[in-house]
């Protein structure tokens, strides 16, 4: 059977609902899936000596071998020197691979089609190159914290929409016999202190937010989890039995191995015993400290790590290589292989379809052949030292497509906007007059006088090792670097019609910027990475309706959002289940723009909800597969609603379902996101939106069953075209 665990859980990219109803079908077929593999673990592992198993599970040390981390080879069971390699968006350090948008770009689309197809050709890559183990996706950080530096290469703050996110990729990565890392695994929600910090987080916070999108990577057959550098209630993530012997392998499933993160690992015995099954890169940064490997077999010998927890953990390792079939025709590792394709397609579509239209007076946008164009600011050029000048991209200069650190790639060219929109101009007979800088003199002009004028601003954040700016991994604030503010004002001073792009890493408080009546339209363009420019382009003259949705807040007052960077020791997780919209809602507080808010160049009426429910009240239960009990990922309901394009253009929306849990589930979000669509129409045009619920989307933690439990009651459902735009209204009863 080739692809064996695409064979079993692939499916074509209908909604994200159709799959999962289809994953809860074909259950059995993971776990037979899973069962074959580990019998051939079983037989290679019979052949292996104590000294082969311990070298299996250690990296052969940092910088010392062809890729982030390495394995040795096992000649006696044909096991290569595996490759493990970043990242998330592509793959690091490659010599002529694509640089895919980052997964908060991707889930900006809402789009599961382009996400699992981002996810397919990230894998083909990794596969073309010969990387066994691709270190993404993310899921840690969720987004807690808006300042997280590391955001961007997640999914965003909402479980629902990152857990989808991470099945459509690892799905697709893992269709190339590509075997995915779901990472950090967990509480990792800033690089302040990542290394020192402990996140204390109550049992069900726990469950309802942070492990929520990790259950779909293990639903979702994930070969391999990354455990991260922080604590988890006190205890290191890599050695805190709780959370990786208890929370992932025994009450999600899991079947595949945990990594430690590089350098995460604190003890011998401490980690293996409490569920880490592979230490990377196998030493400290210094290549002193060395943890496993001869400590480890010191440890088995003397009975601290038993011979039965060795096994398992090679076991493990081993299945998951069988399992995505890596013991036939894998190509040999070569980074600097030519694997891009076509994927530059996929690109432009995610950096184009996750563009969030956030205002847009008197139509200014679409742009109608301007006869003279303003551009204006730093990032509307490519970085004058060149495209990857800075490793890792750890500079904020010239125009940004990813923010910086390990989940980067190199970019194998680079259109900014400046040079897209030269090209249209060119077509259209348009002058247009740059000035690229973002000092505010000279401003009067180049900007008076043009039809428009576009000024582009950044924010930006990466991970911790580097600093860029005086900003090290998280954002000191949520304004836009560079006195971008400033640099709006003295645009629009000058030219009544100023467009305001902005590329950022997550949200920045725009109410400068929204306060001056010459800023006419604000285009949200997120992370948009080598297609920068193009993508821009495409929205800017209407070659398509601008679709994107955010997939975070954005507050009138960077305090409104209740979390903050945490500059001691301990982050205590106050704020619990109320993190983003949650805390919104709860809290009565009114955001500037709203979590999947996203305006479009024509418009769209909702009607005819639907509701059906089979759900009967009472915990989950069923055999534990894959992602948890089997009664969690059972359809138990199914909305339907109809959209229509009542507009004069082409355009996608994206309906969005949100439930209210019944009062006999104890302090819960007001609403929670349980369904989207994406939804292509032309003018005149209606589909219907269908919502499947599984008896997970129902279902609260219960502390005290210790289990999911779906409340007796009145569901409220509402469907619309955002969290704070609702246009239909439901409830359905559960006995
Ligand atoms: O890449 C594998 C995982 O690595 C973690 O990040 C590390 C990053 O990859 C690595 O380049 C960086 O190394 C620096 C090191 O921290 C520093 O002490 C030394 O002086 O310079 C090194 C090179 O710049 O370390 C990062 C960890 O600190 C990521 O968390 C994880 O997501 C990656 O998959």
């Amino acid at each position: 059977m080739h692809r064996r665990t695409f064979a079993v859980l692939a499916a074509t990219s209908l909604a994200w609902a159709e799959t999962s109803e289809k994953q809860a079908r074909q259950a059995g077929s993971v776990v037979a899936a899973w069962d074959a593999a580990y019998s051939q673990a079983s037989t290679a592992l019979s052949k292996l000596s104590q000294q082969d198993k311990v070298n299996i599970v250690t990296g052969v040390g940092w910088n010392k071998g062809p890729c982030f981390g390495n394995t040795p080879s096992i000649g006696s069971i044909g096991y290569p020197q595996l490759c493990l390699q970043d990242g998330p968006l592509g793959i690091r350090f490659g010599g002529s691979v694509t640089a895919f948008t980052p997964g908060i770009q991707a889930a900006s689309t809402w789009d599961v089609e382009l996400i699992r197809q981002r996810g397919v050709y990230l894998g083909a890559e990794a596969r073309g190159v010969g990387v066994h183990v691709l270190l993404g996706p993310v899921a840690g950080a969720l987004g807690k914290i808006p300042n997280g530096g590391r955001n961007w290469e997640g999914f965003g703050p909402d479980p629902y929409l990152t857990g989808i996110a991470m099945s459509e990729t690892i799905e697709g990565i893992q269709s190339n016999g590509v075997q995915a890392c779901a990472k950090h695994f967990i509480l990792n929600e800033q690089e302040t202190n990542r290394e020192t910090i402990s996140s204390v987080v109550d049992d069900r916070t726990m469950h309802e937010l942070y492990l929520f999108p990790f259950a779909d990577a293990v639903h979702s057959n994930v070969a391999s989890v990354m455990c991260s550098y922080n604590k988890v209630n006190g205890t290191w993530a890599c050695e805190n039995d709780k959370i990786q012997n208890g929370l992932l392998k025994k009450e999600l499933g899991f079947k595949g191995y945990v990594m430690s993160d590089w350098n995460a690992q604190h003890t011998t015995n401490g980690a293996a015993n409490s569920g880490m099954d592979m230490t990377m890169p196998g030493s400290d940064f210094n290549g002193k400290t060395i943890l496993w490997g001869p400590q480890l077999n010191t440890a088995v010998n003397n009975g601290q790590v038993s011979k039965a927890r060795l096994d398992d953990m090679a076991k493990r390792i081993l299945a998951s290589w069988y399992l995505l079939e890596q013991n036939s025709g894998y190509p040999a590792t070569n980074l600097k292989a030519n694997v891009q394709g076509n994927h530059k397609e996929n690109v432009r579509a995610v950096a184009r379809d996750g563009i969030v239209l956030l205002k847009n007076d008197d139509n200014i946008l679409p742009l109608k052949k301007p006869s003279k164009l303003a551009v204006i600011g730093s990032s509307s050029v490519v970085n004058p030292a060149g495209r990857n000048a800075c490793t890792d991209r750890g500079c904020n200069t010239g125009a940004l497509g990813m923010g910086w650190g390990s989940g980067t790639a190199d970019y194998p060219y680079f259109v900014a906007p400046y040079d897209a929109l030269k090209t249209r101009a060119q077509s259209d007979g348009t002058t247009i007059n740059l000035l690229s800088s973002d000092s505010t003199s000279g401003i009067a002009n180049a900007a008076s006088g043009a039809d428009a004028a576009l000024v582009f601003i950044t924010a930006d954040s990466g991970e911790g090792y580097i600093t860029v700016e005086g900003v090290t991994g998280d954002r000191p604030n949520l304004d836009p670097w560079h006195n971008g503010n400033q640099l709006v004002q003295a645009v629009a001073q000058a030219n009544k019609n100023t467009i305001v792009v902005v590329h950022s890493t997550g949200p920045i408080i725009l109410e400068t910027i929204l306060a001056h009546p010459g800023v006419k339209a604000v285009v949200w363009a997120g992370l948009p990475s080598q297609e920068n420019g193009n993508a821009l382009v495409d929205v800017l003259y209407g070659l398509v309706s601008p679709s994107g949705k955010l997939p975070y807040t954005i507050a009138k007052s960077e305090s409104d959002y209740g979390t903050a960077v945490q500059r001691g020791g301990t982050d205590l997780f106050t704020e619990g289940l109320f993190i983003d919209y949650r805390h919104f809602d709860k809290n009565g507080i009114a955001p500037r723009y709203e979590f999947g808010f996203g305006l479009s160049y024509t418009s769209f009426t909702y009607s005819s909800l639907s509701i059906t429910s089979t759900a009967s009240s009472g915990p989950a239960s069923g055999d534990t597969i894959p992602g948890g009990r089997a009664g969690l990922w059972e359809a138990v309901a199914t909305v339907t609603a109809v959209v229509k394009n009542t507009g004069g253009v082409q355009g996608a929306e994206v309906p969005q379902l949100y439930i209210t849990l019944p009062s006999s589930a104890p302090s819960s979000p007001p609403k929670q996101l349980r369904g989207f669509a994406k939804l292509k129409l032309a003018p005149g045009e209606s589909k219907t939106a269908t919502f499947i619920l599984r008896r997970r989307d129902l279902s609260y933690w219960d502390t005290g069953r210790q289990n999911w439990v779906v409340p007796s009651g009145s569901f409220g459902v509402v469907v619309g075209a955002s969290s704070r735009d609702l246009r239909l209204n439901g409830k359905f009863d559960v006995y």
